[in-house]
């Protein structure tokens, strides 16, 4: 192996485990991944984290991907980190974390949420200042949550970081942040690419708690502290890039920038269902996120709480292999377990009907599988219109959707989706996209180059086609009128536990 070779490394910190990609920087081949589980706690709608577990996992997964492409230490020229996005991780004065992390499937901070979203004049004036209304996700709603609930520890902050910062920052010794991840917060103007200052008021939050946003595209932030380069067994001289949230690390491992519009829109299964598309102009729905892509465009997203750990948990209770299933005909199930984001139903429980003595138990787990891909689906279509688009013109539909995340590779879904959508599918051949992405961040921050081309140029988002199969309308209509007769329950459902 000659030394000259430049290999990057993508790290993808993600609700339940941390992923890391060794990339050849010329070529784009991934040459050993290492992986490392997260422990998720909580119970009545709270979801949390220790900060903590997240830097060892990020350890033993960098080196573990090493050890896995054979390549000298020597020859990793530089890391990018994308992380699970909105996350509220608050810093003592000792640089440690106060308290476990508030995620971004923790819906206790609803409350706040909708209190933030009637401010500043209300929704229409947060999209266009944010892009995004507040929900229980957004990092405002959890730092009000904590401000309300925990004042001492709020008060003790000396630093307030996503996910993916306090890792940057444990790499660096640098509190920095990108535009991406900062446009899930609700306290970053995407209009203005700064922190905005009447939301910062609202919330009583001092700017100088935030890290420094970098600007857009391939920035380098500095190189491994001396303790970072001993953990992680690399050079101290490895380029360090800001990172981004892990939606948008996908964007760029799929090369999609601006220029990319709407030809293939994303759709993501993993905890979260998410669907995006790299845009020109910034949509304003309030139903969807108006976030910032990290190449200066836009990036609109939809996401739903509960996708593949949902219907995995489907699987369990009915004690089925999560690929023994056959679809749900008058079984409609809506698999709300963490309450729903979208739609905003953050107090919803899961709801199941249709049920006969003779139900086949596999009919029950493939009803949540459609209505997992339903309510995917359904933002998608949103994100379409909100675009400028019909969902049902034909010239639309035909577009293919990227299918990503770690539900594509289960026969189940991409059937589910195929059937619920009627559109072509590309499934990208390669897996990891948010850590390949992260490592064309990495590629970027080492030479400059443009981290959107560099991965067009390695082609990690190619993949094959599968046809289009007749869309299932019946089910569609069905899974749309229980989601629509049951939406007054689901409001004000129990709390989830
Ligand atoms: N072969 C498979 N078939 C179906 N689902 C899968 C398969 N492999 C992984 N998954 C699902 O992928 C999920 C993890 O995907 P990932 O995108 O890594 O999630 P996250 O980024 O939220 O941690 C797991 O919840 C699991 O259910
Ligand atoms: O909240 C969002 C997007 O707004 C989620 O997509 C998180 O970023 C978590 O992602 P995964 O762990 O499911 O990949």
């Amino acid at each position: 192996m000659p030394t000259s070779r430049s290999i990057v490394i993508g790290v993808d910190s993600s609700t339940q485990s941390t992923k890391a990609a060794a990339v050849d920087a010329d070529t784009g081949e991934l040459l050993g991944i290492g992986r490392a589980p997260h422990t998720v706690t909580g119970a009545g709608g709270a979801r949390e984290s220790d900060p903590e577990e997240w830097w060892t996992a990020l350890v033993t997964a960098v080196r573990a991907a090493v050890r896995d492409a054979g390549v000298p230490a020597a020859s990793v020229t530089g890391i990018a980190v994308a992380g699970q996005q909105h996350g509220l991780v608050t810093l003592g004065a000792d640089g440690r974390p106060l308290r476990p992390a508030l995620l971004w499937n923790d819906t206790r901070s609803a409350p706040q949420a909708a209190a933030l979203a009637a401010r500043l004049g209300g929704p229409a004036s947060w999209t266009a200042r944010t892009g995004s209304v507040p929900v229980a996700s957004m990092t405002a709603a959890k730092w009000q949550w904590l401000r309300e609930n925990e004042p001492e520890r709020a008060a003790a902050a000396t630093g307030v970081r996503l996910p993916h910062d306090f890792l940057t920052e444990r790499l660096t010794g640098q509190a920095v942040t990108d535009p991406g991840d900062a446009s899930g917060t609700c306290w970053y103007g995407t209009a203005t690419g700064t922190y905005d200052p009447d939301v910062l008021d609202l919330i009583g939050l001092d700017k100088a708690l935030l890290p420094t946003v970098a600007p857009s595209g391939a920035t380098r932030v500095g190189t491994l502290t001396e303790a970072a380069a001993e953990a992680l067994g690399l050079p101290r001289t490895v380029a360090v890039a800001a990172g981004t949230g892990d939606n948008m690390a996908a964007a760029v491992g799929l090369g999609l920038g601006g220029a990319g519009l709407l030809d293939h829109p994303v759709v993501s299964l993993g905890t979260s269902g998410t669907v995006f598309a790299a845009t020109l102009a910034r949509p304003a729905d309030p139903g969807l996120a108006g976030f910032a892509a990290t190449d200066g465009t836009h990036l609109p997203l939809g996401c739903t709480l509960n996708c593949t750990l949902a219907v995995d948990r489907f699987a369990t209770l009915l004690g089925l292999d999560r690929e023994d299933v056959t679809p749900g005909g008058e079984v409609v199930v809506l698999p709300y377990l963490d309450g729903e984001r979208t739609p905003d139903l953050p107090h919803a429980a899961g709801l199941v009907t249709g049920l006969r003595h003779g139900t086949d138990p596999r009919a029950v787990l493939g009803a949540a599988y459609e209505g997992a891909a339903f309510t995917v689906l359904h933002a998608l279509d949103r994100l379409l219109a909100a675009c400028g688009l019909d969902p049902a013109d034909p010239a639309v539909r035909d577009r293919p959707l990227r299918l990503i995340g770690g539900g594509a590779q289960g026969r189940a879904w991409t059937e589910t989706v195929r059937r619920l959508s009627g559109r072509p599918l590309v499934v990208p051949a390669a897996t990891e996209l948010v850590a390949l992405g992260a490592a064309a961040l990495a590629g970027g921050a080492v030479t400059g180059a443009d981290p959107v081309a560099l991965a067009t140029a390695w082609g990690t988002g190619n993949g094959d086609v599968l046809p289009p199969v007749t869309r299932d309308e019946a089910a569609w209509d069905r899974i749309a009128g229980v989601l629509s007769a049951a939406t007054p329950t689901l409001l004000g459902g129990p709390e989830p536990s």
